[in-house]
């Protein structure tokens, strides 16, 4: 048997939903907005599996001057152990393209993580609080980046008490912005005073021009199950997995660029069966995707984080804050130009 060749690239997607901006989104970054002057410090998690991608740049836009610090949550999902010499490459690269903005990875359930995040955010609410009793801090983030879970492992590692967030694993948990929690007491600086943390609810882009970049956000779980196909996940989870090792999901079925292939072997496997004994397909694409979810069929991160990786994200940001009307105007208007360049290359 020849042996086995993993796709080169993902084959496009034109019908794919390229939007998941909700009402409660708009009215989260507007009362954001409203709250701005008295907030000391913004805490902007990103999806460490998606660090350039889920980069939203409404808050720039919209929170732009304040101080920042970014968080790259979920590490542990990203990571095989500790990571490596690449893992300390990537951080670094991150670290150097958003300097001087602090950048920290974190996972949830690791104290030292934590600390040091209570730590960075210590440091800089303080040098940038507006007040001289205490700081407030607004975290803010894509859907379902984990701000309410980061916002309890802070409130426990530096207060000691326990949930103050609702948390859940489908996007949109969180619909209003919150009151401050507070995180740490006692703060000399503040004279006691303490630092306190508005949770806010996720907002995701208006547009998301890449079909990549949705299915990526899709797959970390920023958009709600059911908008993309579950079996189009699926498929493209499978295209991840193959570039890095097959063997992730030897269990269910060998080597194969087929997602039908696999979400067979899976339906067999768990007993995912309809009527007549068929294969439920849409089940075993959702079960497998939240097995990833869950850093059970590999740890990985799918952004490119390299020298390149990052240019060319860079080229295509800009184009997130366009309304979709203004997009798809830009997207005849390319096909049209193409149209012309084919022509004029015939005659
Ligand atoms: N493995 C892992 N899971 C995490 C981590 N942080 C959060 N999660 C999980 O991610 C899911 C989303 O977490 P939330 O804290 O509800 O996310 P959110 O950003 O507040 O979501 P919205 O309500 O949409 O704004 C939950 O299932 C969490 O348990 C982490 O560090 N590691």
């Amino acid at each position: 048997m020849p042996p086995f060749t993993p796709r080169p690239t993902f084959p496009p997607l034109l019908s794919l939903p390229r939007s998941y901006y909700l009402g409660h989104h708009a009215a989260g970054l507007t009362k954001m907005k409203t709250l701005l002057a008295s907030i000391d410090l913004i805490v902007e998690c990103r999806d460490y599996r998606v660090p350039l991608t889920s980069t939203n740049p409404l808050f720039e836009e919209t929170l732009g001057e304040r101080a920042r610090v970014v968080v790259l949550t979920k590490r542990d999902l990203g990571v095989v152990g500790g990571g490596g010499k690449v893992e300390r490459e990537r951080d670094q690269l991150l670290r150097t393209l958003h300097h001087p903005t602090p950048v920290l990875p974190t996972t949830t359930t690791s104290r030292p993580s934590i600390r040091a995040l209570l730590s960075t955010i210590h440091t800089h609410a303080t040098a940038h609080a507006r007040s001289i009793a205490g700081a407030r801090v607004l975290i803010v983030g894509m859907p379902n980046v984990g701000k309410s879970s980061l916002l309890n492992a802070l409130r426990s590692v530096g207060v000691g008490k326990g949930k103050a967030a609702r948390t859940g694993d489908q996007p949109g948990v969180t619909r209003k912005v919150g009151t401050g929690v507070k995180v740490k007491g006692g703060v000399e600086e503040f004279g006691g005073g303490g630092i306190y943390i508005l949770d806010t609810p996720g907002v995701f882009i208006p547009y998301v021009p890449d079909a990549t970049a949705m299915l990526k956000l899709a797959l970390c779980g920023c958009v709600k199950d059911g908008i993309v196909p579950s079996e189009t996940l699926a498929d493209y989870l499978l295209y991840q997995l193959n570039l890095r090792d097959p063997s992730l999901y030897a269990e269910y079925s060998p080597p194969t660029n087929d997602v039908a292939v696999l979400l067979e072997g899976v339906a067999r496997r768990t007993g995912r069966l309809v009527k007549g004994g068929q294969a439920d397909m849409e089940g075993a694409a959702g079960w497998l995707v939240q097995r990833w979810r869950n850093g059970v069929v590999g740890r990985f991160v799918l952004d490119d984080v390299s020298e390149e990786g990052v240019r060319a994200w860079k080229e295509g940001r800009g184009q997130e804050g366009m309304s979709g009307n203004q997009l798809r105007k830009m997207e005849r208007e390319e096909r049209r130009g193409r149209g012309r360049v084919v022509a004029g290359g015939g005659s």
